[in-house]
């Protein structure tokens, strides 16, 4: 019978860090300490970080986040965060180019921490009679930072459910072929409109990643490896040389060693040689946020400019480039593999079209 089998639903969730609902210091207290009072986020012991999470980190960043989430914070009727804006966008792209490939398959948006919350969205998928559910983390470079802990989450989620759906991660995409094809064509996209650097001129690109503590590549995590392979590939897929584009490593928090080389001294320096022109992307982060729109696009940039580089251009994330939107359905399409694909008839393919834009226009 059509509606009781329509009713077997395959899932993908796509899950991001997370960000907080205001610019407000208020509200990015309850993000930072959901966020930071993660133990695969900070791994030290927890009577002692609770210490320093709650009586020293919270009442000053808290604050001082805020005004920086200000001076990103997009306005208007579909404003708000840049990271939630522009995940949720790929979101419901991903839902329309499933919908034009003629598949049955719900598409959906979650964070980490904060809203929309994971909890509440699994909630919403199981009614709207999710059996198969691929998890697919706006994570290129596999982290236990990141990626274990959204794993770690959905597992704790659902060991609560009777009815458990059929699940599959994506662990990570660091070297797909679409990915890279995409950050390929956003680098050559803006190089078409800004004019391309003179690389034989000493002009420079910088590939930068969010950093991570060095103890987590020593206790055998591969994201320093993964964004590595990262950005040889596209290096190579630009035809540039390792001395013409290069890896670093952006974000640092607390005093603690983290990956290196570090963004910030590495553009400073840069900066101090006199480079004519910088370029900077961010292959690692595929929506925009407080880490690319503030830290690279502004507080670097400056730092650039200080030590008397010359032309500074921040390239922006993949966002909605319509490559990366195909590159996501690849990455999803090979994970979804071998999944009976449902509907069987064109009216139950009628209803199933018509129900996702239901749950699309409800969202
Ligand atoms: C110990 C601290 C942190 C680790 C480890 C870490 C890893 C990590 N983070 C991202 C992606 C993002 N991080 C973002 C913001 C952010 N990150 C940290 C700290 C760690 N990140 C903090 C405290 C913050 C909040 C902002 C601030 O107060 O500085 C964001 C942007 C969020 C937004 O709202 O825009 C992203 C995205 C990755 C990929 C990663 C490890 C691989
Ligand atoms: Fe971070
Ligand atoms: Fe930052």
């Amino acid at each position: 019978m059509a509606i009781a089998r329509q009713a077997l639903r395959t899932a993908v969730l796509l899950v991001n860090l997370g960000t907080p609902d205001a610019p407000t210091a208020a509200a990015v207290k309850p993000y930072l300490k959901q966020f930071l009072s993660d133990p695969r986020v900070v791994e030290i012991p927890k009577l002692i970080w609770w210490c320093i999470l709650n009586l020293i980190i919270l009442p000053i960043r808290s604050g001082a986040s805020a005004k920086k989430y200000a001076s990103i914070w997009l306005n208007g009727p579909d404003g708000g965060s840049p990271l939630l804006v522009y995940s949720k966008k790929q979101s419901q792209a991903l839902e329309q180019k499933f919908l034009a490939q003629g598949k049955d398959v719900l598409v959906d948006l979650a964070m980490r921490y904060g809203n929309p919350s994971l909890e509440s969205v699994l909630d919403r998928l199981q009614k709207a009679g999710m059996e198969r559910l691929l998890v697919l983390p706006l994570y290129p470079q596999y982290s236990a930072t990141t990626t274990a802990s959204t794993f770690d989450e959905i597992f704790r989620i659902i060991s609560k459910w009777r009815n458990q759906p059929e699940l599959r991660l994506v662990k990570h995409y660091h070297d797909h072929p679409e990915y890279i094809n995409a950050l390929k064509e956003q680098v050559e996209s803006y190089w078409q409109t800004n004019g391309r650097p003179d690389f034989a001129g000493g002009d420079k690109l910088l590939f930068s990643f969010h950093g991570v503590p060095k103890r987590t590549l020593d206790k055998g995590d591969p994201y320093h490896c993964e964004c590595h392979k990262t950005g040889r590939l596209l290096r190579e897929a630009l035809g540039l040389t390792s001395e013409q584009a290069m890896v670093t490593f952006q974000s640092r928090f607390g005093k603690a060693e983290w990956l290196k080389p570090y963004t910030a001294p590495t553009v400073k320096s840069l900066g101090e040689k006199k480079t004519k022109r910088l370029d900077i992307f961010c292959p690692g982060f595929p929506a925009d946020c407080l880490e690319t729109l503030e830290e690279i696009a502004m507080e670097v940039r400056d730092d650039f400019l200080t030590a008397g580089g010359g032309e500074y251009h921040y390239i922006s994330c993949l966002n909605t480039n319509p490559a990366w939107i195909s590159g996501l359905a690849e990455i999803a399409a090979d994970h979804l593999a071998g999944w009976p694909q449902l509907p069987e008839s064109p009216e139950a393919l009628a209803l199933s079209i018509q129900r996702a834009t239901e749950l699309a226009a409800k969202k």
